[in-house]
């Protein structure tokens, strides 16, 4: 009785929270069902305890949300909160083990991130490079073309029909192929994209399947065989399934084909340095099981976030016609109709830039972010965490927070110009994270997010299907990210 009793117990100066019962995580799970937002279930705890970091023990994992502009970002920049959660829906990835970037932590996540980091730039990747930002062009050229002159191939007519299209799928296509290209120097032609909405379709599944706590799972794993569908099991690893299968694939072709003395892209410099270090050294942290995950860490958020972005912003416009006014104003002053936007020209948008920093403030696109972990005992405002605690930041905190945006609750791109001008100390939002733990992906979706999203609206004029404005947003599928439920649009094109 005394072990199980134990096992509930909140550690000395915990922070305040929720009681916990004793029912391993079931309360967990009505909490989650109940609400369907727990980052909005968790502002309700912070006021009701009167705390700005709440504390509860969900399952045996002491979890501690914080909920606070500032407090969040110091969590963000104290090392000792870089750790990651080893949990079920890290590990159903990648073959039961600790492998990827999302997921890793300490020495093997440094190495692993920095490299990364630092050879998928030679190719484009996080800085401007021509050859990138052409690939996209040209993929977003074909994503024009199949709603402009119709489907070419059979998998197009899912997703286009007559003058409508369907998202957000529609627009997965270019960012995945611009990332592959990275990878691989090479795009999935139009002939083949079904094998890429397979895999966005994969992506969302999962991304739609948990929650930023890694749901009930997490803390209660066994739900895993008990309930595969309700706890989101099936979806997750079905999901995951299509990113591996995709890259399992391309990379037995470039090991296949690896010749040491020429890199031709971003994974023969990964499997030369893998092969490099298992000749030299015992123990590497390169494998080709971590490539693998490499490579679906990178395309899972490419094949399912920028898409959904996207497509919260295309619901804003349905809502608020005078903000598609503003933006194809702001086009054809810009741009014309002669040429294709490029990302020379985000720094002459102010407006169309705002739009996409407006959307991604509004929408929390991650609500509570990815949980990090407190990797020793400390203190945070005051309250002990102990080692080993789950540690989510809630950013609705910030992206919400009146004091710091006066009407967060208005979606007004305006609030980040100032005399005609983008204004960048405005923005205070952080929808990529911060520190060592920011998004690995921040540089190619701001870029990628503009070139797609300007090309599209200099093409089309987006309406509903029965062409009245929309009166309300849709119900949000609170997931990993927050999206809406798939959707058809009307386009016009633009004369
Ligand atoms: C609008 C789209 C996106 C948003 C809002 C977003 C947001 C985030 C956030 C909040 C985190 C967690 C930061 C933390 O742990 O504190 C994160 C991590 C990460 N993101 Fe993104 N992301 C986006 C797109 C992308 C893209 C396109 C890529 C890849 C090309 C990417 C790759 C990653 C990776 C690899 C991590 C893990 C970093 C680490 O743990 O060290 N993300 N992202």
């Amino acid at each position: 009785v005394r072990l199980y009793k134990n096992a509930y117990k909140k550690p000395a100066n915990f922070p305040p929270g929720p009681p916990s019962l004793p029912v391993y995580g079931a309360y967990w799970l009505v909490l989650a069902k109940a609400y369907n937002n727990l980052a909005a279930a968790c502002i309700k705890f912070s006021n009701e305890y009167k705390s700005k970091v709440i504390g509860m023990i969900l399952g045996t994992i002491p979890v501690v949300v914080v909920n606070d502009p500032y407090l969040l970002k110091e969590v963000l920049n104290r090392e000792e909160f870089d750790g990651r959660m080893d949990i079920i829906l890290g590990r159903l990835r990648s073959y039961w083990k600790k492998l990827g970037i999302f997921f890793t932590d300490g020495y093997f996540w440094h190495v692993q991130r920095r490299f990364t980091l630092r050879y998928m730039r030679d190719y484009g990747f996080g800085r401007r490079d021509e050859s990138l930002e052409s690939t996209v062009a040209h993929e977003v050229k074909e994503m024009i073309d199949m709603a402009t002159n119709g489907p070419k191939y059979p998998a197009e007519n899912d997703l286009v029909k007559g003058d409508q299209i369907y998202l957000p799928h529609f627009f997965a296509v270019p960012f995945m192929n611009g990332l592959m290209h990275v990878f691989t120097r090479a795009c999935v032609p139009r002939q083949d994209y079904h094998i890429l909405w397979t895999t966005a379709r994969g992506a969302l599944r999962f991304q739609r399947s948990s929650n930023d706590f890694g749901a009930a799972l997490s803390f209660t794993p066994w739900l895993k065989d008990f309930l595969p569908e309700f706890s989101g099991y099936k979806g997750l690893k079905e999901g995951n399934q299509c990113i591996l299968d995709l890259f399992t694939k391309i990379i037995k072709e470039a090991l296949d084909t690896h010749d040491s003395s020429f890199n031709r892209h971003f994974l023969d410099v990964y499997i030369s340095k893998m092969k490099e270090e298992m000749a030299e050294k015992k123990r590497t942290t390169y494998s080709v099981d971590q490539l693998a995950l490499v490579c679906t860490d990178y395309m899972f958020p490419t094949a399912s976030a920028l898409q959904s972005v996207l497509s919260l912003l295309i619901e804003r416009l349905l809502l608020h016609p005078e903000v598609q006014d503003k933006i194809h104003e702001e086009i054809d002053r810009v741009i014309g109709r002669d040429r294709l936007p490029t990302i020379d020209d985000r720094s002459n948008m102010p407006y169309t830039e705002a739009c996409l920093r407006e959307i991604m403030r509004i929408e929390t696109l991650v609500p509570l972010g990815v949980p990090h972990r407190a990797m020793v005992d400390t203190k945070l405002d005051g309250y002990n965490i102990p080692e080993g605690s789950m540690v989510s930041l809630n950013y609705v905190t910030l992206h919400m927070n009146k004091e710091i945006w006066g009407d967060p609750e208005n979606f007004r791109p305006e609030r980040f110009i100032v005399n005609g001008r983008l204004q960048l100390s405005q923005d205070k939002s952080l929808p990529f994270g911060a520190g060592r733990r920011l998004c690995a992906g921040e540089t190619y979706a701001r870029q990628a997010l503009f070139q797609v999203f300007a090309a599209f609206m200099q093409a089309f004029q987006v309406s509903t299907i029965d062409g009245k404005p929309y009166k309300q947003l849709a119900p949000r599928i609170q997931g990993i990210i927050t999206t809406i439920p798939n959707f058809w649009i009307r386009v016009t094109p633009r004369k």
